[in-house]
C-alpha cells in the first residue's frame, strides 16, 4: 500500500524558509495540462492560517489537479504554489511535512487494523520512534475509533474507513490538512461525523483546512470561505453568505422581486458552472467516484 503522500528524496534540506506570507496556501497563476487538457488554467487562490476553505466546482473543474500541485504530488509546470511560504518547487519535503492529506482514492489498507494502518502513517511521516505509540492512539481518538482500533480496516464501515483515513492524515500533526471529497458517499449521518471530527480537530489545534465537496449544504455549514471552481480558475470566492447574497442582489438589479428568498449557494454554483453542470454530473468520471467509495464500504 502506497500512503498518500510518499516520502520523496529531493534536494530539499528541510531548511527553507518562509518568505512570511501569512497565507497557508498561496497559488499564483497556477496552470497544470494533460496533454491537449487544460486542467487547471491560471488558478490564483489564498487561503488564511486556520480558515476551513472549500473548492467547489464541477465534476472535471481542475479542482483535484490543482490539490495535486499544492501537496508536491503533481510539478508546478507554470505559476507558483507556497504552504505557509514555502515554495513547493523548490522546498517540497518541508512543504510534505507541514500537510496531511487525504486523498478521493482508497489510502487505508483493508488487510491491516486501523491502528496498524495509522501506525504506518506514522512512520512514513517520521514521527519520532518514541512518540509513535501515542500519537497513533491520539489520532484514533481524535476520530472516534479507539474502540475499533484492532479491527481489520474491511470490518469498517464507510463512514469509519474515511475517520481511519482522517487519523492517518493526522498523526503526524499537519498544520494543513487537505480533503479531497472526503464526504462522498457516506450518509448524512456519516458525513455529519467527518466534519465534527475535522472541527474539533481544528479548533483543538488551529490546523488550517483545504476541501473540495460537492456537497453544498456541507460548504455553506462548515467553510468559512469558499471558491467556486470551473474551467481551471475560481470565478466566485467569498465566505457563502456573501456569495448567496451577491447573487440576490444581481438578482434584484435584473428585476427579480425583493420577496424572492436569499438564493442557495446551489444556485450561486450553478448561476457560475451553467450548463457544465449539467454536461457533466452523471458521468464516468461521477460513477468512477461513486465506485470508488462502494469499494471503500464494501
Ligand atoms: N491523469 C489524467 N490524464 C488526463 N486528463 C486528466 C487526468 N486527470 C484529470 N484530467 C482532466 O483534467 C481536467 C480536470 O480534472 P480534475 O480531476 O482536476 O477535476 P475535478 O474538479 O477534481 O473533478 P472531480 O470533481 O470529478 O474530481 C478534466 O478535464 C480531466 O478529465
Amino acid at each position: 500500500m502506497t500512503p498518500s503522500i510518499d516520502a520523496a528524496t529531493d534536494s530539499d534540506t528541510g531548511t527553507g524558509t518562509a518568505t512570511g506570507r501569512s497565507a497557508a496556501v498561496s497559488c499564483t497563476r497556477l496552470a497544470y495540462s494533460f496533454g491537449e487538457t487544460t486542467a487547471v488554467d491560471g488558478l490564483d487562490l489564498s487561503v488564511g492560517e486556520g480558515e476551513v476553505f472549500g473548492l467547489l466546482g464541477p465534476n472535471g473543474a481542475g479542482k483535484t489537479t490543482a490539490i495535486r500541485c499544492i501537496t508536491t504530488l503533481l510539478p508546478v509546470p507554470a505559476g507558483m504554489v507556497h504552504v505557509f511560504g514555502h515554495d513547493t518547487a523548490k522546498e517540497q519535503m518541508s512543504v510534505r511535512r507541514m500537510l496531511g492529506y487525504v486523498p478521493q482514492q482508497l489510502s487505508a489498507d483493508s488487510g491491516l487494523t486501523g491502528r496498524e494502518n495509522v501506525a504506518l502513517f506514522a512512520r512514513v511521516f517520521d514521527v519520532p520512534r518514541k512518540e509513535r505509540a501515542a500519537r497513533v492512539a491520539q489520532a484514533l481518538r481524535a476520530v472516534d475509533l479507539t474502540d475499533a482500533a484492532d479491527r481489520l480496516a474491511n470490518t469498517y464501515s464507510g463512514g469509519m474507513v474515511r475517520r481511519l483515513e482522517l487519523a492517518q492524515a493526522l498523526v503526524s500533526a499537519p498544520r494543513l490538512l487537505i480533503l479531497d471529497e472526503p464526504t462522498i458517499g457516506l450518509d448524512p449521518i456519516a458525513r455529519t461525523s467527518v466534519w465534527e471530527h475535522i472541527n474539533a480537530v481544528r479548533e483543538a489545534t488551529g490546523m488550517t483546512v483545504l476541501v473540495t465537496t460537492h456537497y453544498m449544504d456541507e460548504a455553506d455549514q462548515y467553510c468559512d470561505r469558499v471558491g467556486l471552481m470551473h474551467r481551471g480558475r475560481i470565478r466566485a470566492l467569498g465566505t457563502p453568505e456573501q456569495l448567496r447574497e451577491g447573487l440576490g442582489e444581481r438578482r434584484r438589479t435584473e428585476g427579480a422581486p425583493a420577496t424572492d428568498p436569499l438564493p442557495t449557494l446551489e444556485d450561486v454554483f450553478r448561476d457560475i458552472a451553467g450548463s457544465g453542470l449539467e454536461d457533466q454530473s452523471g458521468g464516468f468520471r461521477d460513477v468512477r467516484s461513486t465506485r470508488r467509495t462502494a469499494n471503500r464500504v464494501g
